[in-house]
């Protein structure tokens, strides 16, 4: 492209950008740190919807605005910019035709609509499904609970949801059968486009399609308002697949948090949430995830880990059982004891193994030559077993070497995670 036809070229992810938006009214009451909840912001990817570059060619200035209202997600879209490119050899992008084919067809273009659409939506918005679950977390810097919490979310022993210096946040489970969320889930599907990398729509004829969509409830101020309004905070959706004989695996598809949600928690309650329920659910074997992302591996790993630790597992007599070279009886019982202990409570075979090898390194005394060689041992064969195909074809030199590689960096990156999880 010519130096000149370069000017004419937006990044789609910069052009584009996203607001959740509440009544004026219901803004007041929101803290500084918490303003960033109305604020504006960007997309992570656009190449599902303005090609592989994510740039727009045609315009210059361009500010593309899809705003949401932050209940219903109803979306007003405007798109401005200080010049576009009149030229029949080279045509400027379309840009409402094309974010047309991935947003339902309902959305305003006029601002007035909007406000009035977003005053009325907030006292009447109600999310949709069955509540299944809720936590509070003070209110980010009110007077009265100053330095308590720094908008982290409490474990919610001291607040009650009652409390004025809390917020509450609510978790909610539709599935196709619940009345409106077909309309609602093509609403909020968008951010799974633009959040997860490789991320597609579902299918809306998979019958089975389950989610649970997550809320922040507020009070709107007003003294003698007794209204509580819902904002959209992040969804997750699983599909049962069947397992033989009689159960079915869950499979974690998509998970979103959006942006100004991002960093306070929440993830890691809407997962453990996702968990609690399926380990009550006798028909599922177990929770499986679809291509994570590694932000999200993360959040898994470190909420499995500290589910398992408050779940007594260092204190089990047979933790550290048959690891290393060991006789034949104990390898026994530790193959029969983690096969119990996983299939109580429904963790794939690889995840398991991973987070009992974390486990034990953190319980490792390091300066112990004999015990570390005996985990070295232990880990090198699961990675063995693991990489089997690869290294079957290797010399005994080449294998030994690769597999003391990966042994490092798996532990490293063990190392990573029981830092950030138990620091
Ligand atoms: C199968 C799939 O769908 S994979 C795709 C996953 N989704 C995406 O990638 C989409 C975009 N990203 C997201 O939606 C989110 O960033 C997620 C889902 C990856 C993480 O959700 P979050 O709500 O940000 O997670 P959460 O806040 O629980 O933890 C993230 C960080 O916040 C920190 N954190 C956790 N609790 C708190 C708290 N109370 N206060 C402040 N920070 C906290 C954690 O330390 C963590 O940081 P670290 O990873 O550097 O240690």
């Amino acid at each position: 492209m010519s130096e000149d036809l370069a000017e004419w070229l937006s990044d789609s992810n910069e052009a584009l950008s996203l607001q959740l938006v509440r009544d004026p009214e219901d803004e007041d009451v929101l803290y500084a740190q918490e303003k960033r909840a109305i604020e504006p912001f960007h997309p992570t990817f656009t190449y599902p919807i303005f090609g592989e570059r994510e740039k727009i060619f045609g315009y210059k200035g361009l500010d593309i605005q899809l705003q949401f209202a932050s209940g219903s997600l109803r979306q007003f879209l405007s798109i401005t910019y200080d010049s576009k490119l009149n030229s029949p050899a080279t045509p400027s992008d379309e840009i409402e035709g094309t974010l047309y084919k991935f947003i339902p067809p309902d959305y305003t273009k006029s601002e007035m609509d909007f406000s009035k659409l977003v005053e009325k939506d907030s006292s009447e918005f109600k999310p949709l499904g069955e509540k299944i679950g809720s936590y509070v977390r003070p209110a980010a810097t009110s007077s009265k609970s100053k330095g308590k919490g720094k908008g982290k979310v409490s474990n919610g022993e001291e607040l009650k949801e009652d409390d004025e210096n809390a917020v509450v946040f609510e978790m909610y489970k539709a599935t196709w059968n619940t009345p409106g969320f077909r309309e609602y889930h093509r609403r909020m599907q968008l951010f799974i486009l633009l959040f997860i990398e490789g991320g597609s729509y579902v299918h809306e004829d998979e019958d089975s399609w389950e989610f649970i969509t997550l809320y922040e409830k507020r009070k709107r101020p007003a003294a003698d308002s007794d209204i509580w309004t819902y904002h959209f905070v992040g969804y997750v959706s699983v599909y049962p697949f069947w397992c033989y004989p009689d159960q079915v695996r869950l499979r974690l598809s998509q998970f979103v948090i959006l942006p100004p949600y991002q960093n306070q928690g929440h993830g890691s309650k809407l997962y453990s949430t996702l968990f609690s329920q399926m380990l009550s659910r006798p028909e599922v074997a177990e929770l499986t995830v679809e291509d994570p992302a590694e932000a999200f591996e993360d959040l898994r790993d470190r909420n499995d880990l500290r589910f398992l630790v408050s779940n007594g597992i260092l204190d089990d007599p047979k933790f550290s059982i048959g690891i290393g070279p060991s006789d034949e009886l104990s390898r026994s019982e530790r193959v029969k004891w983690e096969s119990e202990i996983r299939k109580k409570y429904k963790i794939t075979q690889r995840q398991f193994d991973r987070l009992l090898e974390m486990l034990l390194l953190k319980q490792l005394d390091l300066k112990d030559e004999k015990e570390l060689k005996k985990y070295r041992l232990h880990v090198k064969a699961r990675l063995y077993r693991f990489n089997y195909e690869m290294l079957s074809q290797m010399t005994l030199e080449e294998r030994k070497e690769a597999l003391a590689k990966t042994y490092e960096s798996v532990v490293e990156d063990y190392e990573r995670i029981l830092e950030m999880t138990f620091h």
